[in-house]
């Protein structure tokens, strides 16, 4: 995949504060695009079709995988999420950042495409804390939520194949602390070979 934007992948456990951070970033920083992922779970209430999710069924869902529409795709809690590959390709072609909040799953199978991505994983302060966060959102029924916390500590395990990791504790410090990496990125020497070559091919030296 050509490119010369950044792409950004963020993970954590369910109720970590993903999609808070991701909100907060966005409005900070206009440069940063989001990736909306295709899914075949149902809306949660305040959630809008295009900004939130592309809500989808599972036909068109496996359509979109057959037709390789999708730069990666997983299965989480019984439900379909997939992140169209079009749109990120364009982003990055821009030579913008794209954020992808993705699974696990996602996060590994992309890593394997585009290795130099940056891989970023969320956690909370403390289980408890999580507990207290996922009930406090109210969107989930009593054993969905039991899912997801049973989910948390076996994902949290994934978070050592990622190139960093951000405890969530307050969301003003965690938003900051990404727009730092994205930030660094930036300046990464594999990102920057041709500036070194170039700035002395310009003066005919
Ligand atoms: N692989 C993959 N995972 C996704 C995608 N979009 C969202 N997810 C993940 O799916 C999981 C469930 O997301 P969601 O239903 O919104 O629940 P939440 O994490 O409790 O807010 C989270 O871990 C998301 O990061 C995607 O396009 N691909
Ligand atoms: N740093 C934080 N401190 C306290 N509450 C938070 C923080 N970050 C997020 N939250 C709250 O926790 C809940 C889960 O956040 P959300 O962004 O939906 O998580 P995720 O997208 O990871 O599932 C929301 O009610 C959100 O307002």
């Amino acid at each position: 995949m050509d490119f010369t934007g950044n792409l950004i992948v963020i993970s954590g456990p369910s109720g970590t504060g993903k999609g808070t951070i991701c909100k907060k970033l966005l409005d900070e920083h206009k440069t940063l695009t989001y990736s909306i992922s295709a899914t075949t779970r149902q809306p949660r209430t305040g959630e809008t079709h295009g900004i939130n999710y592309w809500f989808t069924d599972k036909i068109e869902f496996e359509r979109m995988i057959e037709q390789e529409e999708l730069l990666e795709w997983a299965e989480v809690y019984g439900n379909y999420y997939g992140t169209p590959l079009a749109r990120v390709q364009e982003v990055l072609k821009n030579g913008q950042d794209v954020i992808l909040e993705i699974d696990p799953q996602g996060a590994m199978n992309v890593k394997k495409k585009f290795p130099q991505g940056v891989f970023i994983y969320i956690i909370p302060p403390s289980m408890t804390e999580l507990e207290k966060r996922i009930r406090g959102r109210g969107t989930d029924s009593d054993e969905s939520i039991a899912r997801r916390l049973k989910a948390a500590c076996d994902e949290i395990r994934m978070g050592v194949y990622y190139n960093y990791v951000v405890v969530n504790d307050e969301i003003t410090v965690a938003a900051n602390k990404i727009a730092a990496i994205v930030e660094a990125e930036k300046c990464n020497v594999l990102r920057n070979t041709d500036l070194l070559r170039q700035i002395c091919e310009d003066k005919g030296e």
